[in-house]
């Protein structure tokens, strides 16, 4: 690793949800680069040639009412960076047949073993909604399906399911982090027919897939449902993740106005995932 210098910021979020995941939002428009959510809040990194003493200011949640957001900082010796990680990002099993994974990690014995760059907090396995993604990916026959992970973000789904037999696949996200973030892991785990795209539901036009992958969230999900089923093929699958139970009846409201049907339900801490077939 090259001698870069960061900064760590340690917050405490109560309550948690969904008020940390605003935090990292606002953080990355702030300049941090790298996110780790943790049980008690999150854990922020920004380089220290980016920093300055009021990047806290424009983050607009630490001054409301309704959370209480505490929060330490320091600097992180470049010999600790490593560590730093190790302590923060433990590898994940789902269902004995997929672990997620730093390149540090000893290989576990699984199927499907992934390997990411730890450096945010989405894509590494440890949040509900890519769990249960991961477990819908894995009970699903992917062989020569074409495939669409749309907001890919470390292109976690997108690497299982190529794993899986699935090709051509494109991965997208908007965040230019996450693109580039997911270059960086399709080619570390070797991935060969993943285009990874830098857009929104507008780089899909004219396009179409078997299976659509889609853990973003309830209000992205609703407003690029319409675009979704448009490229969806028929008989395809749409799996969709990213909002709680009480979401349900929206967003299955909104797939029915598409014609697709509901299938099956996982949820995890009351986040859910749904899979749809067209
Ligand atoms: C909840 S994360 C999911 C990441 C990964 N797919 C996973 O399952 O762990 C959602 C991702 O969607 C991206 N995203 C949000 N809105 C988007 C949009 N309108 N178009 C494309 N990507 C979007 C975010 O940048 C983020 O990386």
């Amino acid at each position: 690793m090259s001698n870069i210098i960061y900064i760590g910021y340690y917050f405490k979020v109560a309550p948690l949800q969904p008020a940390v995941e605003i935090l990292i939002a606002e953080l990355g428009y702030a300049g941090f680069e790298s996110f780790v959510e943790n049980e008690d809040g999150a854990t922020a990194y920004i380089q220290k040639e980016e920093w300055n003493a009021n990047i806290l200011d424009d983050v607009q949640i630490l001054k409301s009412d309704e959370f209480e957001i505490t929060y330490e900082f320091n600097e992180i010796e470049q010999t600790n960076w490593n560590e730093e990680w190790e302590k923060n990002f433990n590898p994940i099993i789902v269902d004995n047949a997929c672990s997620v994974r730093a390149p540090f990690h000893e290989k576990p014995d699984t199927i499907y073993d992934i390997i990411i760059e730890p450096k945010m907090s989405f894509g590494t396995g440890h949040h509900e909604t890519t769990h249960m993604m991961i477990q819908h990916i894995l009970k699903t026959d992917l062989k020569d399906k074409s495939v669409l992970d749309m907001g890919c973000g470390t292109g976690v789904l997108a690497i299982l399911a190529e794993m899986k037999g699935a090709k051509p696949l494109d991965a997208v996200d908007y965040d230019n982090w996450c693109y580039l973030n997911s270059l960086e892991n399709v080619e570390r785990n070797n991935a060969e027919h993943i285009t990874v795209i830098e857009g929104d539901a507008s780089a899909l036009k004219g396009k179409s897939y078997d299976v659509i992958i889609a853990n973003i969230n309830r209000n992205i999900l609703l407003q690029d449902m319409a675009t979704y089923a448009a490229c969806l093929n028929k008989n395809g699958m749409l799996f969709l993740s990213g909002f709680y139970a009480e979401d349900i009846p929206l967003i299955t409201a909104e797939c029915e106005k598409h014609l697709l049907k509901f299938e099956e339900k996982l949820e995890r801490n009351n986040w859910v995932s749904l899979k749809f077939l067209n």
